[in-house]
């Protein structure tokens, strides 16, 4: 059970963020990702894994650029449920069956500890994956438990929504990546 926000505090919390990256600057970026993931993956028959939820935009705009042969599945690990701060990571759908074999690229929105990102990647070598390719929209400008292999825009290590990201569940659908006020973190 997700908790709604009020219209009031919704409007409150949009009112009081910096808007980071625009429209223009995340279109930019992904014409930058799709290049660079078409040259490392074109022919090689990749299984794109996009890690829901906050994935689900990137991957809705990244895959029409990529102009090559792929399939598209997906993977479901959580930790932040609606909150600021990261704990256990909660699996939800791992695909292993089809991950066998297979070139992986996964997609997500944001590497912020890096522990979701890490704890994927780990997941489809043991499920057999012939190679894994990483690509996330958003890189915040701090340390992580993994890189990334392809990178969007770096963004500072503020809480950051739009694009996929949520802010308690809300503003995946924001046109922009905003940073959250401090008031409201
Ligand atoms: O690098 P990390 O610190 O591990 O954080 C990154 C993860 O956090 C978010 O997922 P979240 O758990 O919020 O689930 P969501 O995709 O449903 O928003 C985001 O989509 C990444 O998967
Ligand atoms: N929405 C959102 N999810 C995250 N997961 C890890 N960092 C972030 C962040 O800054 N915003």
């Amino acid at each position: 059970m997700t908790q709604k926000l009020n219209p009031e505090t919704y409007a409150a919390v949009a009112s009081r963020a910096e808007c980071l990256a625009t429209a223009a600057d995340i279109d930019a970026a992904l014409d930058r990702m799709a290049a660079d993931l078409t040259a490392r993956l074109a022919g090689q028959d990749p299984l794109v894994l996009c890690v829901m939820t906050g994935g689900t935009v990137v991957s809705g705009l990244l895959l029409p650029r990529l102009n090559f042969q792929l399939r598209l599945d997906y993977i479901h690990a959580s930790r932040y449920q609606g909150a600021t701060r990261g704990g256990e990571l909660d699996w939800r759908h791992r695909p292993s069956e089809a991950i066998r074999g297979e070139h992986i690229l996964v997609l997500d929105d944001i590497l912020d500890e890096g522990i979701t990102l890490d704890q994927i990647v780990r997941a489809c070598y043991e499920d057999g994956a012939a190679s894994v390719t990483t690509a996330v929209l958003v890189e915040k400008e701090r340390p992580h438990a993994c890189t990334a292999d392809v990178v969007g825009i770096c963004l500072p290590d503020r809480y950051l929504y739009g694009y996929g990201l949520d802010y308690k569940n809300y503003f995946r659908n924001a046109p922009g990546i905003y940073a959250v006020a401090e008031v409201d973190y």
